[in-house]
């Protein structure tokens, strides 16, 4: 039987969603705060995100290099991959954080702080009706709000999918984590970030991965060159399936048997494990957000403003329900622009997006910034190119890379960087003094030659993209 509590709450501020969200900086603490939060404390990339995807990354790779350490004249072989020790020491840290995390938000320490758990949807004017997880629904009505809901899985509309039959073999980002043991065979469908990091775990632990992709190439979102390098990369480590969708999915013994309509016709795969990895949707539409009058784009993410204002006064939004890019670091930036803007109206702060990095945690690992060539040319933009691999710094032979490369793109005329796209070791470090080049405006030509490079540290790549850049009058 539901509860509906008659007494309506009032808070000077509610924060919907405890990711970013939960980032309150000193200077709230006379504030009236409501927290509501459906699921776990810290959101999306503490507890089925960034974080334990990559405590599970690091002994991957770690398995990944074992077996290849002969390349190199070093006998080593992986024993054994105990899943359930891999599982239990990342969970075991990640949900005593949650529960602190919960613990220090409800307790004495945060007095001005009332954790609501329950799902929020708004009803009215900065109305939100929250039906709690004890059964009861509690209305809230605040001054000022914070949207920070997220993001949520996409699930495709597959036949069979939707039946209890597969119910268990059947997994996104949110379950596969917790599996009770390693599957012998996983098909992961989709290929962007998920996909692609998944696919390098669990094969690396010795899964035999099949990843299905609709288009001809992975993480077509890269760089072209990146892209296509990471492409011919992937089918060395596991089967790759381009141009193939799902037509069926249904029960086959205890596993799965997966329909496929690809370029040579139908086809079916029997697995144990079915990943669905085809992106997130923004929380906007679930939260009912328009009833309290602030507007979603097209693709369904709360608009917002260069100080994360919604359309609607006294409501601001930050991460994944208003940002392009769903990415932790994007929504801690702009959950600081949030909190600051709403302790001063008066002079507010503005964010800047122009360059914010990614990194895909794979083997290789990959990191950009800025514009792939694709955009360039879509949108018009001059520009010249150079390409360096990792084989042409001493760092990058002592480790016999033969393929990897970091890629950059510059304005011709003022030597500025444009992007800066980087497949191979501790590309998600190389990239970061690009991204300071950029963010701070300094010219390629200048970054290269006015400052040493350790020799013989990886960051020669960096030094020996930007002097290999073609720019007019860079000499020396
Ligand atoms: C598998 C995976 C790996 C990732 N790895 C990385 C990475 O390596 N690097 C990186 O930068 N990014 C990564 N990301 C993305 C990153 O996790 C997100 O961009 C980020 O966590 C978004 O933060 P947020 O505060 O906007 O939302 P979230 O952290 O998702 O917080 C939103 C919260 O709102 C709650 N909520 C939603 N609706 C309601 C409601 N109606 N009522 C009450 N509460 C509600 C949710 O339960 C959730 O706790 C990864 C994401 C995934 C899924
Ligand atoms: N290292 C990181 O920073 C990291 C890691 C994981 C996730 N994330 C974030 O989480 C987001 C979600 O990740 P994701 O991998 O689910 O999304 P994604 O947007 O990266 O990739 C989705 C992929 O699924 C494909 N796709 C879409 N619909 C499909 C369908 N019906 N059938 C087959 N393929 C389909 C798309 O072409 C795309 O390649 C990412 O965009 C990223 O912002 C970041």
């Amino acid at each position: 039987m539901q509860v509906t509590t008659p007494e309506v709450r009032r808070h000077e501020l509610v924060i919907i969603g405890t990711g970013s969200g939960n980032s309150i900086p000193p200077g709230y603490e006379h504030v009236d705060i409501a927290m509501v939060e459906d699921g776990k404390f810290g959101g999306t990339c503490l507890n089925v995100g960034c974080i334990p995807t990559k405590m599970f990354v690091y002994p991957a790779d770690l398995a990944w290099g074992t077996r290849r350490a002969a390349d190199l004249g070093v006998s080593a072989h992986v024993d054994k991959v105990d899943w359930t020790a891999i599982r239990d020491r990342i969970f075991t840290r990640i949900d005593a954080i949650e529960a602190g995390g919960r613990a220090y938000r409800s307790g004495p320490e945060t007095p001005n702080i009332t954790v609501y758990a329950g799902r929020g949807r708004f009803v009215g004017d900065k109305t939100l009706e929250v039906k709690l997880h004890d059964g009861s629904t509690q209305t809230i009505v605040g001054e000022k709000f914070v949207l920070a809901a997220g993001s949520r899985v996409i699930i495709p509309d597959i036949p069979g999918l939707d039946s209890p039959a597969v119910a268990g073999k059947v997994h996104t980002s949110d379950t596969v984590m917790r599996i009770p043991a390693l599957p012998q065979r996983m098909v992961i469908l989709g290929s962007g970030y998920i996909a692609a990091e998944f696919a390098h775990v669990f094969s690396s632990f010795g899964t035999a991965v099949t990843q299905i992709a609709r288009g001809d190439r992975l993480l077509s979102s890269q760089d072209i060159s990146v892209s296509k390098a990471f492409t011919i990369d992937a089918r060395h480590e596991y089967d790759v399936l381009l141009n193939t969708t799902v037509s069926r999915i249904s029960p086959d013994g205890d596993g799965l048997r997966i329909d496929l309509a690809g370029p040579d016709g139908a086809s079916s795969i029997s697995t144990d494990l079915l990943l669905i990895a085809v992106g997130r949707r923004p929380n906007g539409d679930e939260l009912n957000v328009t009833a309290t009058g602030v507007q979603m784009d097209a693709a369904g993410r709360v608009i917002v403003d260069d100080h994360q204002l919604t359309t609607e006064p006294d409501v601001w939004a930050l991460g994944d329900i208003c940002s392009p890019m769903q990415l932790k670091h994007v929504a801690n930036r702009e959950a600081k622009v949030v909190f600051y803007n709403i302790l001063h109206p008066d002079a507010p702060i503005s964010i800047d997006h122009r360059f914010i990095p990614w990194a895909v945690f794979t083997e290789p690992q990959i990191a950009g910034v800025g514009l792939t060539q694709q955009d360039a040319d879509a949108k018009g933009v001059r520009y010249v190119t150079a390409e360096q691999p990792y084989a042409g710094i001493a760092a990058g032979w002592a480790r016999e890379d033969g393929v990897n490369f970091a890629k950059l793109l510059a304005d011709p005329d003022t030597g500025l960087l444009l992007g800066a796209h980087i497949i191979g070791p501790e590309a998600a470090t190389l990239i970061q003094p690009l991204i300071q080049a950029m963010s701070f405006g300094l010219p390629a030509d200048k970054m290269a030659r006015g400052q040493f490079w350790i020799h013989p540290a990886l960051t020669e790549l960096v030094e020996n993209a930007l002097l290999k850049l073609p720019l007019a009058g860079t000499a020396g």
